[in-house]
């Protein structure tokens, strides 16, 4: 999916709102078990549910790894059932030295090599542009960087203090997102800002004025909708705002997915609220 297309995605639906598949085997509601697919029947419930209110889903990787051989088919059968109207986010968190990179790159964004099909893949930046690149080779396929994540261990890396070449401070996400914006532009490259750190976004966003954020951590973690659409909406949308439990697990009986949709419901209403209020308006 292009830039302008995800763009024009969130003015249609009047949404930036994606959609978090962290499906856990555990919390699935019992009517479900005895599908032959319990995973699967839960995703394709939600997507069912949501899928006029989301531009973006995102299967978190870790909830499909951990099931084994199963759970890679519960993911590859997900992946196929999103609607090719929204924008596919495998959450891999992934980087390594080049040639590793590569195959990571393979496994998501190459169905022709026994891979996946996703739009996009998270990466982690630590390892720097080598680690990087591989991902960014695939034509209309798009990196997304972790630059201010909503954990509080963020503080440990990401908010230390170093120098620039000109002996200014600056933090280190700021320069993760000054750097990575050499590699790639924002037709390719994204940046994850946790909504837990609202208050950096104006800064975020004079550094990446026309990038797309994915903005996690509404929901479960308490980030504020509000805030995060005041300092990072664009002209062009610019958010993709992702919310997983708080949606998934809003009941855990046979009524998981109605009350899925007023979660979603809940959200979408709200970002067309401040999508209509106008860009300008809202600043
Ligand atoms: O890259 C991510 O998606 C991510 C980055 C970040 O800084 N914080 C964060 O919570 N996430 C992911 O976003 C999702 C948040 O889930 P909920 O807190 O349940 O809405 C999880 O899949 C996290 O792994």
């Amino acid at each position: 999916m292009t830039y302008k297309e995800l763009s024009s995605q969130i003015f249609n639906k009047k949404s930036y709102l994606c959609v978090g598949l962290d499906t856990d085997p555990h919390k699935l509601p019992p009517h479900l078990l005895k599908e032959p697919d319990p995973v699967f029947a839960f995703n394709q419930a939600i997507i069912d549910a949501t899928a006029d209110l989301a531009v973006a889903y995102k299967p978190n990787i870790a909830f499909y790894e951990a099931q084994g051989p199963r759970g890679w088919e519960s993911l590859q059968r997900t992946l196929e059932y999103i609607p090719a109207d929204c924008f596919t986010i495998a959450d891999a968190k992934r980087g390594d030295i080049g040639n590793t990179s590569s195959l990571y790159a393979r496994t998501f964004f190459d169905p022709d090599a026994a891979g996946l099909n996703f739009d996009s893949v998270t990466v982690a930046p630590y390892m720097g542009r080598d680690s990087v690149l591989p991902f960014l080779d695939y034509a209309g396929k798009w990196v997304i960087l972790l630059a201010l994540t909503s954990n509080s261990g963020s503080a440990d890396f990401q908010r230390q203090r170093i120098l620039t070449d000109s002996a200014r401070e600056q933090e280190l996400f700021e320069m993760v997102i000054k750097t990575a914006q050499t590699w790639a532009g924002p037709d390719k490259l994204m940046f994850v800002v946790g909504a837990t750190q609202a208050d950096e976004l104006s800064r975020i966003r004079e550094l990446a004025p026309d990038s797309f954020l994915l903005v996690p951590g509404v929901g479960a973690q308490g980030g504020s909708l509000a805030e995060v659409s005041r300092r990072g909406l664009t002209a062009a949308g610019g958010l993709l705002v992702n919310a997983s439990r708080s949606i998934l697990y809003a009941s855990g009986g046979t009524d998981f997915a109605d009350r899925a949709r007023a979660e979603a419901q809940l959200l979408q209403t709200e970002m067309a609220e401040y999508l209509d209020a106008g860009v300008l308006a809202i600043k």
